[in-house]
């Protein structure tokens, strides 16, 4: 027997879904709903464990590094099941308080798979049985999953994804990474780090997409230096033998490996779960929810935030969405449109990569007369102290205004330096303001931010 419940608002998707349920409706009848741990993919087998795990790493990795300044160590042992478990017991802790924290906070929390009988009307398969919901509202935030490509799918050979690689019960000699993305090059670093033999197999002419052709050139050639890449690559067959997995590729070459990590891509959840019989539009290619500015899908009353209808899987993002998106829900009738401008990114790898807004031919392209100022962290005070050769930040800025436009900066920590130029960014902010209104600490690595400022608003004609 099926049992009905009806709400005002029931939001799919307990990862960033759950702050839309916040006090602001605690006056409201609200459920969530999710068929996987509480906290989606960030807290489980996103963001937080990669971090926490590419910390280890970072520190392990960079140990052979100190000859280079005079001190010579080594990693003796890596104790890989007392780190996993060290980061997982933490995580799967706070995970599981999930459902019982909602509950207490006034929202029927169901445990299962979700899926739509009709518009706003969904039957979650919860263990005890079927439960038909429906809702006044309904919020889909039910993510994406990893893509498999089908030679990988047909062949049979086990592999893994960012969803399982993390949770590995030793670690492998050799691991075979296909795709050169995010999430391809974070876990190269993470698992090379830690003495794995990587192999890196990718499409495309260069890791990661977005930081721009120089220093996603530079970026390559780094990482070239740690594992065996394979660019332009086209995975054509797959198979196990006795002496490991057999990958071959389109020009000719075989390559054999203890495991494979397969990370080309994530496609939104919106397969299987009759998003037709909701009136919710999809658009077939990407598979994303169809949105409007406000977050609106073509469905009424139902909205969509998160990877599950976003270009940009990030999770700063879906917060930020997650914040409207509950305004607007709130006040349907004067409702705030999603943030479109000044996105930022940052891959975790050593040195991390950080971007945000547009880079010089992307403005070019579009029709705005710009230009660009690279300057190196080797030519700061701090730099010198790090014997830094690689590290860069470049700032595209508008000619005449010197209005900051975008950046890209591959240094250490480059995550939290770009932070400043995320704020130019997203105010149009002259990059000659920025630098000269206040006063940076010497002898900081943010000098780098303040003198590529300098040097962009000088080229710019301010
Ligand atoms: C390895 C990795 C590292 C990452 N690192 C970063 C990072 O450093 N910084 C960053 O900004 N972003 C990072 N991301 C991306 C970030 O994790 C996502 O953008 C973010 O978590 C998306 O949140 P969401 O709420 O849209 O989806 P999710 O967090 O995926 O939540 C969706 C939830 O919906 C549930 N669900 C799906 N279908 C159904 C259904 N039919 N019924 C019931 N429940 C369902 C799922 O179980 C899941 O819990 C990373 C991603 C990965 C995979
Ligand atoms: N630090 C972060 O913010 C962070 C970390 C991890 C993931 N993420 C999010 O997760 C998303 C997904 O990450 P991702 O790395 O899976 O996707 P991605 O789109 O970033 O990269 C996929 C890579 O795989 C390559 N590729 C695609 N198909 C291939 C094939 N058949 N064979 C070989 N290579 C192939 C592509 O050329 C690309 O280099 C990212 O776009 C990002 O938004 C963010």
């Amino acid at each position: 027997m099926t049992t009905e419940r009806d709400y005002d608002v029931v939001v799919l998707g307990a990862g960033s879904g759950r702050s839309v349920l916040s006090e602001e409706l605690a006056h409201l009848r609200t459920a969530i709903i999710d068929c996987g741990p509480y906290g989606g993919t960030c807290l489980n087998r996103g963001c937080i464990p990669t971090k926490m795990f590419l910390h280890v790493a970072e520190v392990a990795g960079s140990l052979p590094e100190l000859s280079r300044l005079g001190v010579d160590a080594r990693v003796d042992q890596v104790r890989w099941r007392e780190i996993r478990d060290r980061i997982f017991d933490r995580i799967d802790t706070f995970a599981a308080s999930g459902p019982e924290g909602a509950r207490s906070a006034g929202i029927d929390a169901y445990i299962g798979a979700a899926r739509f009988v009709g518009p706003r009307r969904l039957v979650v398969a919860e263990p005890g049985g079927d439960v038909e919901v429906t809702a006044a509202q309904v919020v889909l935030a039910q993510g994406a999953s990893p893509v498999v490509p089908q030679v990988i799918h047909d062949s049979g050979v086990p592999f893994h994804t960012s969803d399982t690689v993390m949770r590995i019960e030793e670690l492998p000699k050799q691991m075979l990474v296909l795709g050169g993305g995010v999430i391809g090059t974070e876990m190269a670093q993470l698992f090379w780090g830690l003495g794995v033999e990587i192999t890196m197999v990718t499409k495309g002419p260069h890791l990661v997409k977005g930081v721009g052709e120089d220093i996603g050139r530079r970026f390559t050639e780094l990482m070239g230096e740690r594992w065996a890449l394979h660019l332009n690559a086209e995975v054509t067959s797959v198979a196990e033998r006795g002496d490991g997995i057999h990958v071959g590729l389109a020009d000719g070459t075989t390559l054999v490996t203890d495991q494979l990590l397969v990370a080309v891509g994530r496609r939104p959840n919106t397969g299987d779960i009759g998003l037709d019989l909701a009136g919710v539009e999809v658009d077939s290619d990407s598979g994303r929810v169809l949105v409007d500015e406000f977050g609106r899908t073509s469905a009424e009353g139902v909205w969509a935030l998160g990877d599950v209808s976003s270009v940009h899987q990030l999770k700063h993002l879906a917060n930020d969405q997650a914040r409207t998106v509950r305004h607007n829900v709130l006040h349907p009738d004067a409702p705030k449109p999603l943030r479109a401008k000044a996105i930022p990114s940052a891959v975790f790898s050593d040195p991390q990569l950080a971007i945000v807004g547009e880079t010089l031919p992307q403005v070019l392209a579009a029709g705005c007369d710009a230009v660009a100022f690279t300057q190196k962290l080797g030519d700061t005070a701090y730099g010198w102290a790090l014997e830094d050769t690689t590290s860069v930040c470049t700032v595209v800025a508008e000619r005449g205004t010197g209005v900051v436009l975008g950046a890209q900066l591959m240094a250490p920590q480059a995550s939290s330096l770009i932070q400043p130029l995320i704020d130019a960014t997203a105010r149009g902010l002259s990059a000659r303001d920025v630098a000269t209104t206040q006063m940076w600490i010497h002898p900081a690595a943010m000098e780098l931010i303040e003198n590529a400022l300098l040097g962009v608003a000088e080229a710019a004609g301010t």
